[in-house]
């Protein structure tokens, strides 16, 4: 039986992928009142076009989940650790969905899982998918991060489905960093094409956005070639180039003066996150440097445009 914690818009999406590929699920949402009326209604408010199967069984008590030997772990990365922190749950393994970097510890999914859960192989999926896409059974491929190959086997084979397709990897690093700071390239993509800027000025913040993501995640142990692939290249594309991201839409409102969505918009939290692990490495970022200080207020578009061209010319 798979658990699913969280139950906003990617928690759901994958209960229902994997209770349509004919698991049983328990979705765990913090609101009673929310899931309780989920149960009757059999629809949750982040993906409220999308029915619930009936093997999804839906619940605010955590307890439901001691029977769940594989966990699911969707919530915003900044609330990740403090959920943990509170679980009495002792699965076989903890999958993390969130693509952040804990802000407060400099910390990834699996670290954190692995600091809280410290009997549980923890795991990491990640890559190019929203959530309505892989709700609706539309084909999709991940990444699977596990260290532990032969639990990571096991995971692939799990938790695949006929329309989710994941790919596996022992390089969880790799798999985090390339889920976490594509958003901040998106957000950077956002407000160029928000304030004007054009497709060229799109394509070369995501070049070279990506030439900053092989900066710093090798430096943090992650192999180049996991960044080229599904958690990395793959959603850098699908969230750079898509208004359904809401990262990209954050972006857009900053590039355009409109006011900024309220939605979980990961990659604001990665940017602070991901210039103090640069520091520590000694790592040039300016892309990211430049979406800190939009998203932080403290640089409009004209500053932050001016700061990326008049830096020094360099070898590609
Ligand atoms: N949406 C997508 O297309 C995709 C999302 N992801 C990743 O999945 C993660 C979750 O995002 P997503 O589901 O979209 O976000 P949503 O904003 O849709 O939902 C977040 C959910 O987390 C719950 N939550 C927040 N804090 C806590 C907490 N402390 N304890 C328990 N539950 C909590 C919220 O509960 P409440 O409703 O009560 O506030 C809500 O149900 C993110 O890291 C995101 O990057 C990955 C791939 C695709
Ligand atoms: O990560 C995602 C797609 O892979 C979802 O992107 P947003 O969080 O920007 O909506």
């Amino acid at each position: 039986m798979i658990g699913v914690l969280g139950a906003g818009a990617f928690g759901t999406a994958l209960a229902v992928c994997f209770a349509k590929a004919g698991h049983s699920v328990v979705l765990w949402g913090r609101d009673v009142a929310t899931m309780a009326r989920a149960h009757d209604i059999r629809r949750l408010p982040r993906l409220p076009d999308v029915m619930l199967p009936a093997s999804i069984m839906p619940t605010a008590d955590v307890g439901d989940l001691t029977r769940c030997d594989v966990l699911i772990l969707a919530v915003p990365m900044q609330q990740l650790n403090t959920l943990l922190s509170s679980l009495p749950l002792h699965p076989r393994c903890a999958v993390a969905a969130c693509k952040g970097v804990d802000l407060s510890t400099l910390r990834g999914p699996t670290e954190v899982v692995a600091g809280a859960l410290p009997d549980s192989i923890p795991a990491i999926i990640s890559g190019p998918s929203f959530a309505a896409d892989i709700a609706r059974g539309l084909p999709t491929a991940l990444s699977l991060g596990c260290a532990d190959d032969a639990a990571g086997q096991h995971l692939q084979s799990a938790l695949s489905t006929p329309t989710l397709r994941l790919y596996r990897t022992t390089d969880v690093v790799g798999v985090e960093l390339g889920g976490a700071l594509k958003n901040v390239i998106a957000i950077a993509c956002g407000a160029a094409i928000g304030a004007g800027l054009g497709e060229s000025a799109r394509a070369a913040l995501m070049t070279r956005g990506m030439a900053e993501m092989l900066r710093l995640a090798p430096a943090l142990g992650a192999r180049p070639e996991t960044l080229m692939g599904l958690s990395g290249l793959g959603d850098l594309a699908l969230t750079c180039a898509s208004t359904q991201s809401r990262n990209f839409a954050l972006g857009l409102a900053i590039g355009g003066n409109t006011p900024r969505p309220t939605a979980t918009t990961e990659g604001a939290a990665t940017a602070e996150a991901a210039l103090r692990l640069a520091a520590r490495h000694g790592v040039e970022m300016p892309i990211t440097e430049v979406v800190a200080a939009l998203v932080g207020g403290q640089a409009s578009v004209e500053d932050a445009v001016r700061h990326l061209l008049d830096r020094d010319l360099t070898e590609e």
